[in-house]
């Protein structure tokens, strides 16, 4: 599991810490632990966007922007370990006469120089320490910075975040104005949640996570988490000897319209795929599914009258058809998306005995919450917890980063870290509707079902794209594949 630890929570931390060791033992940890990322990158080490052609430290040329913080001066001192080590560094002071102390002298004792022409230096670099504004960062880089950063950005150096990148906000991920965009971030103590939420996430590059000793004073709850493999793992069902299709949980899918008769095929085929022992199609769509899918068990509807179901997943492609109502009416767990999503009564929601997953995108978030899409792709992780605490549900909001959120206080917003710009392609939405659904039949909780089916659908967008285009059949037939490379970890464990 990876976790990401707010601001305040750091702080709190870093102070309980602090005292307990010599005056400045944290900073020369943190810029210990940067510049031997940054000689692994010098060194060619791989992870980042750029890659150096140096080869080592000895002789390559470093440059250090350090803004009026102690996140410049964690960069000055990491500058100096590396002139001591041989390389040419620089200097580039933004805040004249507030650049920390320590940390400069420190460079200088080194050997490393003030650039007398930052973008001279820049031109030439072979990496730039981003050391302008960490954790105390507010809002977009200032005008001062932002010709130096462009100049940065448009050099040839790698160019290594220290803590955060300049510019993004690290607890929300909102990015508001210019930032420094990194090949790596080298961060410390804990992750920050915009290192793992878009937009800022695509900022960051390359993560690397620094041990400064943060870890006994964290709480044990995180703001944020990222499930890895061996966490999925863990939460997928598998059957047993004693397992039969109802009891490994039935999906009832409420999908596809006489406009969207495809939506019908996908939602069944990502169901197909996610470990419920059977999949009860409802809806006008029956003959097509068939065809494709002829283990599907199917019904004109309503729900109610199509037979017992242990998880209902109503929605995509739907129109205005019926069946939304009906669901919710039931009191096992629904997931609504897409269509179903409109017009949604958070009372009817609030009302429900059973849990309710909602799964909108950035558009259908927005006009849940009555704000514009821009607002809702600016800060992901705000609407999220917003949708889940007025519905009294858990949200999956998709996205290059999908979030999802639990209605229950202190909970930590799960991040899913495997999606692929691919899979923004039409009825790809359905297939993880169906994928989710399922998991949610098979006895997940809602929040699991959601983070798993994230997980899976994003590693097959993946498998199955291989950097290529690719459709959203071609992600629900790559589904089994990314099941067993999940599973693969627990066999192997
Ligand atoms: N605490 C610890 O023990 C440890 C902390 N560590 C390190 O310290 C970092 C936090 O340091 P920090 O608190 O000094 O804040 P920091 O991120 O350097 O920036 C604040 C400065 O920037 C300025 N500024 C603000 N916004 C700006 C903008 N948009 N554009 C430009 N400037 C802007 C603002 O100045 P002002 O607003 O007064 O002009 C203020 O002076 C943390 O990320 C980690 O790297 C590690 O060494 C581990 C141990
Ligand atoms: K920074």
């Amino acid at each position: 599991m990876r976790t990401a630890y707010s601001v305040e929570t750091v702080r709190n931390a870093e102070r309980e810490l602090m005292a307990r060791l010599p005056e400045g033992a944290l900073m020369q940890r943190a810029a210990a632990g940067l510049a031997a990322a940054c000689a692994d990158l010098l060194g060619g080490g791989s992870g980042a966007g750029r890659v150096s052609a140096v080869g080592r430290v000895y002789g390559s040329k470093v440059v250090v922007l350090a803004g009026s913080g102690a996140n410049g001066g964690d960069a000055l001192y990491a500058g100096a370990r590396l002139a001591a080590r041989g390389a040419r560094v620089w200097a580039v002071p933004l805040a004249a006469d507030r650049t920390h102390e320590g940390g400069l002298a420190a460079l200088l004792g080194a050997g490393g120089r003030v650039a007398d022409d930052p973008f001279e230096v820049l031109a030439v670099a072979d990496l730039v320490l981003d050391g302008i504004t960490g954790i105390g960062g507010r809002g977009g880089l200032r005008p001062d910075a932002v010709p130096v950063a462009r100049a940065a950005r448009g050099g040839r150096g790698v160019i290594v975040a220290v803590d955060l990148p300049s510019g993004v906000e690290a607890d929300s991920g909102e990015v508001a104005g210019e930032a420094l965009r990194a090949d790596a971030t080298v961060t410390f103590g804990a992750y920050k949640p915009g290192l793992l939420i878009d937009p800022a996430r695509e900022y960051a590059g390359a993560l690397r996570l620094v041990d400064i000793g943060l870890g006994p004073y964290l709480p044990s709850v995180p703001e944020l988490e990222a499930l890895q493999h061996e966490d999925v793992a863990r939460l997928l069902p598998a059957p047993t000897g004693e397992s039969d299709k109802y009891r490994r949980g039935v999906v009832g899918i409420v999908a596809g319209s006489a406009r969207y008769p495809g939506a019908a095929v996908l939602a069944v085929a990502g169901a197909l795929r996610g470990g419920a022992g059977a999949v009860r199609y409802v809806g006008p769509g029956g003959d097509a599914v068939i065809a494709h899918y002829p283990e599907t068990l199917v019904h004109e509807g309503p729900p109610s009258k199509a037979g017992r179901v242990q998880a209902w997943a109503v929605g995509p492609g739907l129109g205005d058809g019926p069946g939304v109502a009906d669901a919710l009416a039931s009191d096992v767990p629904v997931l609504v998306d897409a269509d179903g999503l409109r017009l949604l009564d958070p009372a009817t929601v609030r009302a429900r005995t059973a849990p309710t997953l909602l799964t909108p995108h950035a558009g259908e978030a927005a006009a849940l919450l009555g704000v514009d899409r821009a607002e809702v792709e600016s800060g992901r992780l705000a609407a999220v917890r917003e949708l889940a605490a007025r519905y009294g549900a858990t949200v999956l909001l998709k996205g290059s980063t999908t979030l999802v959120a639990s209605p229950d206080q202190g909970v930590p917003v799960r991040v899913n870290p495997t999606g692929t710009p691919w899979l923004a392609t039409a009825g790809s939405g359905d297939v993880l509707s169906g994928l989710a659904g399922s998991l949610l039949a098979s006895g997940l909780d809602p929040r699991d079902a959601a983070s798993a089916a994230a997980y899976l659908h994003g590693l097959a967008g993946r498998l199955a794209s291989h950097g290529a285009p690719v459709t959203a059949h071609e992600v629900a037939e790559a589904v089994r594949g990314a099941w067993r490379d999940v599973v693969g970890v627990r066999a192997g464990a």
